[in-house]
């Protein structure tokens, strides 16, 4: 399976929302990242032909996304930021629903809604009305919708938005039992998400990619890079002059900064192993989670 772009652009009257993209993506699971009007949405809104481009274009297997038409749209799976749903429907009433609405029959409703139900582990809900549940729930449901025509590309816009750990770890081991034969692109702007659950990473910045690589590859970039060391004020200053700081926290009365940079001249510092926050603060991103 490919799906390919190739120069695509979106523009909305004067602002370009999406500038020349190219990618070439296969199985696994991509983790697209970027600060707020990146053009995050905006491209997952394209992939899923909700939205169309204004230049370049797509390719499922060679073939134009938009020219196959349901042929395509058939193989997608699709979890909006928002995504609407009747609040007095059940989980049951509102996968039933939508699986009718993506033209499966009775028989085969009968026997995805409990699989999808059971997956997301949200069986033992289902007929609890969707305005009880919480948000981490809420967004389970909106997986099983995504998933419940057994979609080849499944496009998750801000999955982890607003879940508690607990629910973040299930729904990542929801994700790897399912990538295995799928394409799946996850977007948010939450940088250790996308390194639990997604083993590749696409980083727009301003509409444009600025990096598309496999996370380890990435995070291997800085071994030997990443060091923590205790400072009081003025060698925080010192420190965030000349490498990158990650990130701080008070330790008896004094500051440990997490550190990335090369040649260091810093007394006590202590090697620590990189992450992909790491990676992401060193090439200039902001981190919000
Ligand atoms: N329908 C629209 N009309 C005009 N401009 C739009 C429209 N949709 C998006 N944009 C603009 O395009 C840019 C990209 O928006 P997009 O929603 O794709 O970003 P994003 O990376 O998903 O942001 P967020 O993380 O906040 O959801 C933004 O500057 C946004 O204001």
């Amino acid at each position: 399976m490919e799906l390919k772009l190739k120069n695509v652009n979106k523009k909305y009257k004067n602002k370009h929302a999406i500038k020349d993209v190219n990618l070439n993506l296969g199985y696994g699971v991509y983790g697209l990242l970027g600060e707020n009007g990146a053009g995050k949405s905006t491209l997952m809104r394209i992939l899923c032909t909700v939205d169309c481009q204004t230049s370049g274009e797509i390719l499922f297997n060679n073939e134009d996304i938009f020219r196959l038409g349901d042929k395509y749209r058939e193989l997608i799976g699709y979890m909006p930021q928002e995504y609407g749903v009747f609040p007095s429907f059940t989980a049951r009433d509102y996968l039933e629903y939508i699986g009718y609405l993506k033209g499966l029959t009775s028989k085969e409703l009968n026997r995805k809604v409990p699989e999808v139900l059971e997956f997301v582990n949200l069986a033992d809900v289902e007929n609890n009305k969707v305005k009880t549940f919480s948000g981490g729930m809420k967004r389970r449901l909106g997986i099983a919708q995504a998933i419940i025509n057994d979609p080849k590309i499944l496009i998750l816009d801000e999955p982890t938005a607003g879940l508690d750990p607990k629910e973040r770890i299930r729904f990542s081991n929801i994700i790897s039992d399912m990538s295995k034969d799928k394409l799946v692109i996850l977007s948010t702007h939450i940088v250790s998400d996308i390194e639990s659950i997604a083993s590749n990473l696409i980083i727009l910045t301003k509409g444009k990619i600025q990096e598309v690589e496999k996370i380890d590859k990435l995070v291997n970039k800085l071994n030997n890079m990443v060091w923590e060391v205790l400072v009081d004020q003025q060698g925080l200053s010192y420190i965030e002059k000349n490498y990158t700081v990650v990130r701080i926290k008070q330790q008896n009365g004094k500051i440990l900064a997490r550190c990335v940079g090369k040649n260091v001249e810093v007394e006590d510092k202590k090697e620590v192993k990189p992450t992909l926050e790491d990676y992401y603060m060193y090439i200039g991103g902001r981190t919000n989670g």
